[in-house]
Parts: C-alpha cells; sequence; structure tokens
C-alpha cells in the first residue's frame, strides 16, 4: 500500500511510544517470575504481540486495558502450543530459542519469510558441542531441541547483540552457576546493557567483568509492576522532525536510560541542531545542520533517519561500520541509499559505509519500505523538507514498532 505524505511543517508535542526492547524484556522477566504483575506504560505492536504470543503458548494469560497489561504467568510452563510464532521479530526469535531451552521438549518456530535469513550462527555456534539441536526445516521453520544446562559458554559480540540478551535471560534459571564470555567486539552494546538493567529490577544478579558475565544458578525472578520507558529508536524519528522542520516537544524519554539509541540527542547536537531540556521534554527546533561522521556499529536502527538527516545537511557525511545493518528487517545499507536516491538526495554505499552528500532539500517522490519500518518512518521525516510529495510503497511495514505513527505524526505534527 502506498501513502502520501504531503507534510512541510511539523509543530507540537508527541508522547513517544513505550520502549519495544524494554517490552519484550520485562514481558519475560515477569513470565520467569510465575507470579503476577502488571506493566504500565505498555504499548502494542507486531513486534511486541509476536513475543506475548510466545508467551501465551508457554502458559502466560494477559489481560490488556489503557496501556497497561496485566500478567498472570503462573501456568508458565503449562503449554498451549509448542510451535512459537515469532513473525518478524528477531528479539522474539533470538530471545525464545533459549527460553524453549529450559523444558527439555520439542519446539518449532514458524516464522515468517525473511526472518530466518537473518542470523543464527551464533547460536548454531554454541549448541554445536551440546546436546542441544537447531533446525532449520525450510525458510519458514526452525526446530529446536534440547535443554541447557549450565556450563561456560563463550559467543561472538559482532553478530547480534540479541544472542547475549537471549542466553543472559535465561542462565539464572538454570541449576549450576554459568560463565557466558563476549569475544570480539561487543557491539550493540546498549542492548545488553538493557537486558542486565530489566534483570537487576526483576531480583536477579549478574557479575560483570568487561565482556565476562557470570551468573548465579538457581535465582528467581521477582513478580512485580513495571513502567516502561519511552522508546529512544522512535523518539529520533520526531526529534529529527523537529530539527528538520519546525518545533517539536517529545515526551516520555527517560532520562540516564540504559537505551544505546539515546545518543541520537548527541549526535543531533554534534550536527548543529538545537535540541533543548524543557519541563515538559526535549525540544527539537529547526536548525541549519552540519554533516559529520557516525559510527552506526552500537546504534543500527538510527541508521534510517541519520541517513535523512546527513542527506539534509551541509557538507559530506559518512555512517560507519554498519557491516551489521545488512541482516536486519531489510539490508539497512542498500535501503538507505535507496531511500535517498529515490527522494533525490546523494547518497552511496562504500563497503559497509554510507557516504551522503547534503543538500538543502531533496526533491521527493517514491521511496519503497523494503518491508522495513524504520526506512518508512525515515522517509515520512524526509518529506519535511522535499520539494514534492512524498510517497511510501508499503508503509504498513510501520506495523512492525510503531502503528501509531502516521497518526503522531500527521496529526499531532504536521501543520501545512
Ligand atoms: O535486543 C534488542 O531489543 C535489539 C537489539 C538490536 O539488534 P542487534 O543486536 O542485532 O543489533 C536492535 O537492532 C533491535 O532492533 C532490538
Ligand atoms: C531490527 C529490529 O528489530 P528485531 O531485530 O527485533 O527484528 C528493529 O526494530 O529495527
Amino acid at each position: 500500500m502506498i501513502k502520501e505524505i504531503n507534510c512541510k511543517k511539523v509543530n507540537g508535542t508527541v508522547r513517544i511510544p513505550a520502549s519495544k526492547s524494554y517490552g519484550h524484556r520485562a514481558l519475560i522477566a515477569l513470565s520467569l517470575s510465575k507470579g503476577k504483575g502488571v506493566l504500565d506504560n505498555f504499548d502494542m505492536s507486531l513486534d511486541i504481540m509476536a513475543t506475548l504470543k510466545c508467551l501465551e503458548d508457554l502458559g502466560v494469560d494477559f489481560i490488556f486495558s489503557d496501556r497497561s497489561l496485566s500478567i498472570d504467568a503462573t501456568r508458565f510452563g503449562q503449554f498451549r502450543d509448542r510451535t512459537m510464532k515469532p513473525e518478524e521479530s528477531g528479539s522474539t526469535l533470538r530471545f525464545f530459542i533459549p527460553i524453549t531451552l529450559l523444558f527439555d521438549e520439542v519446539f518449532e518456530f514458524r516464522c515468517k519469510t525473511g526472518l530466518l535469513k537473518r542470523p543464527l550462527t551464533v547460536y548454531e555456534e554454541l549448541f554445536k558441542d551440546l546436546d542441544i539441536v537447531l533446525y532449520r526445516d525450510s525458510l519458514e521453520s526452525l526446530v529446536v531441541k534440547g535443554k541447557l544446562t549450565s556450563g561456560e559458554f563463550t559467543m561472538r559480540g559482532d553478530v547480534s547483540s540479541q544472542f547475549i540478551s537471549g542466553m543472559l535471560l535465561v542462565l539464572p534459571m538454570l541449576e549450576g552457576d554459568s560463565v557466558l564470555k563476549v569475544t570480539g567486539e561487543l557491539e550493540s552494546e546498549g542492548y545488553v546493557n538493557m537486558t542486565l538493567k530489566v534483570m537487576e529490577d526483576f531480583g536477579i544478579e549478574v557479575a560483570r567483568d568487561g565482556n565476562t558475565f557470570r551468573v548465579k544458578g538457581n535465582q528467581s525472578y521477582l513478580a512485580r509492576d513495571y513502567k516502561i520507558e519511552g522508546d529512544y529508536s522512535q523518539g529520533a524519528f520526531m526529534l529529527a522532525a523537529g530539527v528538520l522542520g519546525g518545533d517539536v516537544t517529545v515526551t516520555g524519554l527517560e532520562k540516564g536510560t540504559a537505551q544505546g539509541d539515546a545518543d541520537i540527542v548527541r549526535i543531533i547536537k554534534d550536527m548543529g541542531g538545537v535540541i533543548d531540556e524543557t519541563p515538559d521534554g526535549l525540544r527539537a527546533r529547526r536548525s541549519d545542520l552540519k554533516a559529520i561522521d557516525i559510527d552506526i556499529s552500537q546504534t543500527p536502527d538510527l541508521t534510517p533517519i541519520l541517513g535523512v538527516l546527513l542527506s539534509l545537511s551541509k557538507g559530506t557525511g559518512r555512517l560507519l561500520n554498519g557491516k551489521r545493518l545488512r541482516y536486519k528487517e531489510s539490508d539497512r545499507i542498500k535501503t538507505t541509499v535507496a531511500m535517498i536516491t529515490s527522494l533525490g538526495g546523494d547518497a552511496r554505499e562504500d563497503g559497509e559505509d554510507i557516504v551522503i552528500e547534503g543538500k538543502d532539500m531533496l526533491k521527493g517522490g517514491r521511496s519503497f519500505a523494503f518491508n522495513d519500518h524504520r526506512i518508512v518512518m525515515a522517509s515520512a521525516v524526509a518529506a519535511l523538507r522535499s520539494l514534492d510529495k512524498v510517497y511510501i510503497d508499503g508503509y504498513e511495514a510501520v506495523n512492525k514498532s510503531y502503528p501509531e505513527f502516521f497518526n503522531d505524526f500527521e496529526h499531532m505534527l504536521c501543520s501545512r
């Protein structure tokens, strides 16, 4: 489906939805507690619903009302279905593989096409010498069999942090103590920090020494109520909208967060963008931006919107070290370049980097979503500084993480 965006100016205040990453983790932590609790400031998206469905199939019950989710996990482990459906959520797939390995049963992961093309190598390597089978039945089906026992685990840190988070979440549930060693660069480290933060908030202790994590076994997650913080990865689109096209205040983002994507505030400021802390929230105002070089290895989800910002800055900027971007919902190196060029900007791939020449205005035109929610949202923001309208082909991909995006962007902020 195609969406026409004709928004040239934004003005107003927008509440940023709850963090998807915190949402996945808090749902899992509360479910592993086998108790009851309420998650407040909770927002739905297709990815979050995939995690909910997997937990429901593992025996957990939910009631959702008014952005609040009540959870009854007292029957966790009394399965309704041994087929997990992670849809297109990489986090869900990579978090639930170790969760199902708590049970010594056979589980099937039936995925939407595309998800199983994203790497599972780190688990495949890890489980090779353990008595655990990961078997890709087809492009849509993965069979998981075995039982995880405590021990010493070594995992690469430069494929996806989700493997590390997935293992960390279950290690305290095992009978003995475990050590998890991450080798090489730990990329997307902010997401591991979020995992550790949620585990701590739910009463779990992990001792960290650099990239070695020591986790005592036989720990219990505490059942509790929990408030999910706002999502900086989504806030990034609205802050960018403010500096490109008007005056936007975002609310709901916590200071001192573990979210790596909170770095968007520093990056925009380094580009000369004006973002002020106000009593209401962060206020971003239209600014002249200068191009800079940005390392995207730690904050891959910011790439599409950083691409838009650089394409509307003065000078040449580079998005650096994006090799893992190839394994997201789309190959985000290619699709970020395609989005910018299709809207009349100047961007090219350079190995694992993207090089962008800034312009005053883009032309507009048709941008393909490539089934990537973050390309959809970045394209909509690019419309603010495009001469013609922007048409987003496949805009429904936005539902993966931010179903209310167009409501917030067009109805709350857009002023013609
Ligand atoms: O753990 C998480 O919640 C996520 C980790 C990141 O993936 P990588 O670790 O593969 O970069 C990020 O891109 C994804 O959107 C969410
Ligand atoms: C890559 C993303 O999510 P996931 O890996 O969970 O599919 C994302 O939200 O941009």
